[in-house]
C-alpha cells in the first residue's frame, strides 16, 4: 500500500486556562481556534466575576466511558481543593496557594492498553473495575501529539495485521504502549516547542525477546512509526521507538527487557532549570510543565549551600534540580528502582560545569534503616509513591530530636577511634551506587535535617502523614501549595515545608557553648 496515503491527523490546538487559587478566573465564551492558539503562547489569568465551570470544562467525547477522568467541569480548582485549604488550616497554614497550571493537553506521559483486533484495534484505558478497553482518539488530557502518535499506532496495526494482546487466551502480540513527549527542542522558539513536543513510543510485546518468531512484525511497525512519523513522515511525530518484552500473566505492564529500536536513544527534557534524560523504564512526571512549576517553587525551601537527601528520588530529578540551582554541598539520591540509574548518570553528565557538588545515587529501599539516609542532611526531601510513607521512614521523621542526641552521643565515642569505620551510615554511604564529585560530603556529619519539603500525589495518605508528623512535636508545618498535575480528576499535587522545631537546635548550641568552655 502505497504509504504516502496515510494521513497523520494535525494534532488539535492546546488550551491553557491559567489560574492561580483564589483569584481571576475566566468566563469568556469558549475560545475559537485562533484565540486558543494565541493563549497557547500566552498563559493568562482572565478577570471575572462568573463561574468558570463552563469555560474549565473538559468537553471530551470520552468521559464517562472512560476511567481517566472524573471531573468534568470546573478542570481549574477540583473541589479537593476547598478540604485542602480547610485541612491546612487546622494544621496551622492558612494561606494555602493552588496553581491551576494547564487545563488540557497537560498529559506528556501515557500508558495505554492495547485490545481489539487487528481491523478494529482499541488503545486506551480500561473502563473502571473492569478490563475493557476504552478507545480514546481525542483525550482531551493528553498532549495532542500522543494523539496523533496513537492514531498513526493504529493506521500501523490495521496495516500490518498486528494482533493486539487477548488477555483470556494469552495471545496476540501488542499489550500495551507507552508514550512520552519531549517538549524541549532548543531549535524552535521557546513559545513553539510545547506544541511541537516529539513522542517517544514504547511497544509491549507479548513475547520474552527479540528473537520470537512475532518480531520481524515488531520492526516492520517500528519502521512503519519512523517512516510515517519520523523526521521524513508528512509531520515529524515521533522521537524514537523502543520494545520491552513482558509475556506475564500478571497486571504487571512492563517486562525486564527493553530493545531501542529506532530514532534517538537519549531523550531530554528540562525542568527545574536542568536537562534531564528519561530513559523509558525509569519514572517520569505525567504533567511536564506542572512539575516544572512545582519545582521552581521547591528551590526557594531550600538554603544555598544546603545538603540533601531525596528519597523516592527516581532518576533524581529533584536533587539534581537543586544541586544546579542552590548550589548545594551534597545531594544524596535513594531510589528502589535500578532502571532509573542509567537516566541518572545522563543527567549528571549535563549539569552545568559550574556545580560543585557531591552526588551520589543508592538503589535502596528507603524504608530499611531509613535513619542512615537523613544523617548528614539539612534538608529531606520525599516523594512517595500514592500511597506516602514507607512506615520506617515516618516512624524515623517523627523521632529525629531523640536520635540526634543519641547520634551525638555515638559520634562522640566513635570519632576517637579513627582507625577502623564502624559507624553503620558511613559505611553505607561508601556503598554508593554512583558518586559523583570529589568534594567531601557530609558523611562524617551527624546532622540531621532541619528541613523536610514533602512532595505528595496522594492526599488521604498525605494527610494522615502529615498529621503523624505534626504529633511527634518534632516539626511544624511552615508552608504548603497545591498544583494541577491532573486536571480532570479530585488528585492534586501538594508541596508541603516542615521545620524542625526549636527546642532541638537550642539544645544543640547549648551543648556547643559547652564544649568549647571544656576546651
Ligand atoms: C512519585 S515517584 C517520584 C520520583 C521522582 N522524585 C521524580 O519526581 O521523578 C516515586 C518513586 O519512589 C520509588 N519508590 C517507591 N518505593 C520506594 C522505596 N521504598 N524506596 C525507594 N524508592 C521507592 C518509585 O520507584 C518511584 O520512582
Amino acid at each position: 500500500m502505497p504509504l504516502c496515503l496515510l494521513s497523520i491527523r494535525p494534532p488539535s490546538p492546546i488550551i491553557s486556562c491559567h489560574v492561580s487559587s483564589g483569584a481571576a478566573v475566566r468566563t469568556t465564551p469558549p475560545p475559537s481556534q485562533q484565540q486558543q492558539q494565541q493563549q497557547q503562547q500566552q498563559q493568562t489569568s482572565i478577570s471575572t466575576t462568573a463561574s468558570p465551570s463552563l469555560t474549565c470544562a473538559l468537553q471530551c467525547p470520552h468521559f464517562q466511558s472512560c476511567s481517566g477522568c472524573t471531573h468534568e467541569l470546573n478542570l481549574h480548582r477540583p473541589i479537593i481543593v476547598e478540604e485542602a485549604t480547610d485541612f491546612f488550616k487546622t494544621v496551622g497554614v492558612s494561606d494555602f496557594t493552588f496553581d491551576s497550571c494547564r487545563l488540557w493537553g497537560w498529559r506528556c506521559r501515557a500508558k495505554l492498553a492495547v485490545r481489539g483486533s487487528s481491523i478494529y484495534p482499541l488503545i486506551g484505558l480500561y473502563q473502571e473495575g473492569t478490563h475493557n478497553v476504552v478507545d480514546i482518539p481525542e483525550c482531551k488530557a493528553h498532549h495532542p501529539n500522543i494523539n496523533a502518535a496513537v492514531q498513526l499506532l493504529r493506521q500501523g496495526i490495521m496495516e500490518l495485521n498486528v494482533e493486539p494482546h487477548n488477555e483470556d487466551r494469552g495471545t496476540g502480540d501488542l499489550r500495551y504502549v507507552q508514550m512520552a513527549v519531549t517538549t524541549y527542542n532548543t531549535s524552535l522558539p521557546a513559545s513553539e516547542r510545547y506544541k511541537h513536543g516529539k513522542v517517544q513510543v514504547a511497544l509491549v510485546w507479548n513475547s520474552r525477546n527479540e528473537n520470537s518468531p512475532s518480531s520481524d512484525k515488531l520492526n516492520a511497525l517500528a519502521s512503519f512509526l519512523w517512516r510515517n512519523g519520523g523526521p521524513r513522515g508528512n509531520i515529524h511525530l515521533i522521537h524514537s521507538v523502543w520494545a520491552n518484552f513482558q509475556t506475564s500473566t500478571n497486571n504487571i505492564i512492563f517486562g525486564n527487557r527493553w530493545r531501542h529500536l529506532v530514532g534517538e536513544r537519549d531523550f531530554w527534557e528540562h525542568v527545574g532549570g536542568i536537562d534531564i534524560s528519561l530513559d523509558p523504564s525509569s519514572f517520569g512526571q505525567a504533567n511536564t510543565r506542572a512539575f516544572d512549576i512545582l519545582l521552581r517553587n521547591l528551590h526557594k525551601h531550600v538554603p544555598y549551600g544546603a545538603s540533601v537527601a531525596d528519597l523516592y528520588a527516581g532518576a533524581g530529578v529533584i536533587g539534581l534540580s537543586l544541586a544546579a540551582s542552590r548550589k548545594c554541598r551534597s545531594v544524596k539520591c535513594v531510589e528502589v528502582n535500578k532502571e532509573s540509574k542509567l537516566s541518572f548518570e545522563k543527567t549528571v553528565e549535563r549539569l552545568p560545569m559550574s556545580v560543585d557538588c557531591s552526588i551520589s545515587w543508592h538503589h535502596a529501599d528507603t524504608s530499611v534503616e531509613p535513619l542512615s539516609w537523613l544523617i548528614g542532611s539539612d534538608v529531606v526531601v520525599v516523594d512517595p509513591p500514592r500511597k506516602g510513607l514507607d512506615t520506617s521512614l515516618l516512624h524515623a521523621l517523627q523521632s529525629i530530636s531523640s536520635s540526634q542526641k543519641k547520634l551525638q552521643l555515638l559520634s562522640e565515642s566513635s570519632l576517637s577511634k579513627v582507625n577502623e569505620e564502624k559507624r553503620p551510615w558511613v559505611l553505607r554511604a561508601r556503598e554508593a551506587s554512583v558518586q559523583i564529585g570529589s568534594k567531601t560530603t557530609s558523611e562524617y556529619s551527624q546532622s540531621l535535617p532541619q528541613t523536610l519539603i514533602y512532595i505528595s500525589c496522594g492526599w488521604e495518605s498525605f494527610k494522615e502523614d502529615c498529621k503523624s508528623l505534626l504529633s511527634g512535636k518534632a516539626w511544624h508545618l511552615e508552608r504548603a501549595q497545591g498544583f494541577n498535575f491532573f486536571p480532570g480528576t479530585q488528585s492534586i499535587e501538594v508541596l508541603a515545608v516542615f521545620k524542625r522545631e526549636q527546642g532541638v537546635s537550642i539544645k544543640k548550641k547549648k551543648s556547643g557553648k559547652k564544649k568549647k568552655k571544656s576546651l
